[in-house]
């Protein structure tokens, strides 16, 4: 008899018939409850893929060790488009919620609760944003086929990002609306510029670092809110729609990504100059 949590690793469970069936549901009365139960029936399948991941990632990289890289030059191109094509998409169908919750509601009341925001079409989109936290890891397998540098920023980002994503969704609060809203916004930009990137497109140093800086806005933001919630609630008892583990798991992870964030951004961009890499086409450009 193996011990429970092992059993619990080794049980795999994914109800493909309603996963196809909530992610081509569209946005017409999205039905909000079975969206939320999936991803709680569903939690364990974010540590069975982390560590599925975690072996494909550091395997691969171990056996591309001594053999020369792949190019993958078409399926890295269709995949980035895809991902940009999705977070455009998803930030164009969520402005209308964001923007009007925003105004009709005032700034605090749209992140302390949550309204309709898992409802309708908004609804769906975020649906479908927790699922793409799921495929995003494939973007790894790409970097180590292509044996490109393997940031632990990376890896970590993957992977806590889709445990927060399944684990927060049955019990969204209402801060949810700025985390993936925010994320949308910045992956239309980040996998935009990951796009034109592999499509050998030469984009100047600034894009990056001007990417770089909207996602540590991203969780300066997030941080922000987060801390205004715990005054809210613990010193001004103010209701929000609030899960306490959610809280915790979003504050770890919202500060841990700053951290490593404004990390990357001294490294790349300020640390003996910047890195060669984002250099060298300014510098080719000025010539
Ligand atoms: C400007 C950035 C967006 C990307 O910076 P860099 O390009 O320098 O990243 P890097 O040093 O890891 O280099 C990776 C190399 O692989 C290429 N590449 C192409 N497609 C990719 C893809 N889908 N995912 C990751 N890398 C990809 C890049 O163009 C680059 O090639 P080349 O060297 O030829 O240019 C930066 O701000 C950043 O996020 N860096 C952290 C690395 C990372 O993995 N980020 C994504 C997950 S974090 C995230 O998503 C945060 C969030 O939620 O907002």
């Amino acid at each position: 008899m193996s011990h429970p949590i092992v059993q619990r690793l080794l049980d795999v469970k994914f109800n493909t018939k309603k996963f196809l069936e909530l992610a081509t549901h569209g946005g017409k009365n999205f039905p909000d409850n079975e969206g939320r139960k999936f991803y709680a029936d569903h939690f364990d399948l974010t540590l069975q893929a982390s560590i599925l991941y975690v072996v494909v990632v550091f395997g691969t990289k171990w056996f591309m060790r001594n053999r020369q890289p792949f190019s993958l030059f078409v399926p890295l191109n269709i995949w980035n488009f895809i991902l940009a094509a999705f977070s455009i998409l998803a930030t164009i169908r969520m402005t209308p919620e964001f923007f009007s919750v925003l105004t009709n509601k005032g700034v605090v009341n749209s992140y302390c609760y949550l309204y309709d925001f898992t409802k309708g079409d908004n609804g769906y989109w975020a649906w479908l944003f927790m699922a793409s936290k799921l495929f995003e890891l494939v973007d790894t397998v790409f970097l180590v086929l292509r044996k490109r540098p393997l940031m632990f920023l990376h890896w970590y980002h993957h992977i806590l990002t889709l445990i927060y994503a399944w684990y927060s969704h049955p019990n969204s609060p209402g801060f949810n609306r700025y985390g993936i809203y925010l994320n949308v916004l910045v992956h239309a930009f980040m996998y935009s510029y990951y796009f034109l990137r592999s499509m050998k497109i030469r984009v100047p140093g600034f894009v990056a670092q001007f990417i770089t800086s909207i996602q540590i806005l991203q969780f300066i933001i997030s941080c922000s809110i987060l801390a205004h919630i715990a005054f809210l609630v613990h010193v001004q008892n103010v209701p929000c729609d609030f899960d306490s583990g959610v809280f915790k798991l979003a504050t770890f992870m919202d500060t841990t990504y700053l951290i490593l964030f404004l990390n990357f951004f001294f490294k790349s961009y300020i640390y003996k100059g910047g890195k060669a890499k984002y250099r060298s086409v300014e510098t080719k450009k000025s010539q």
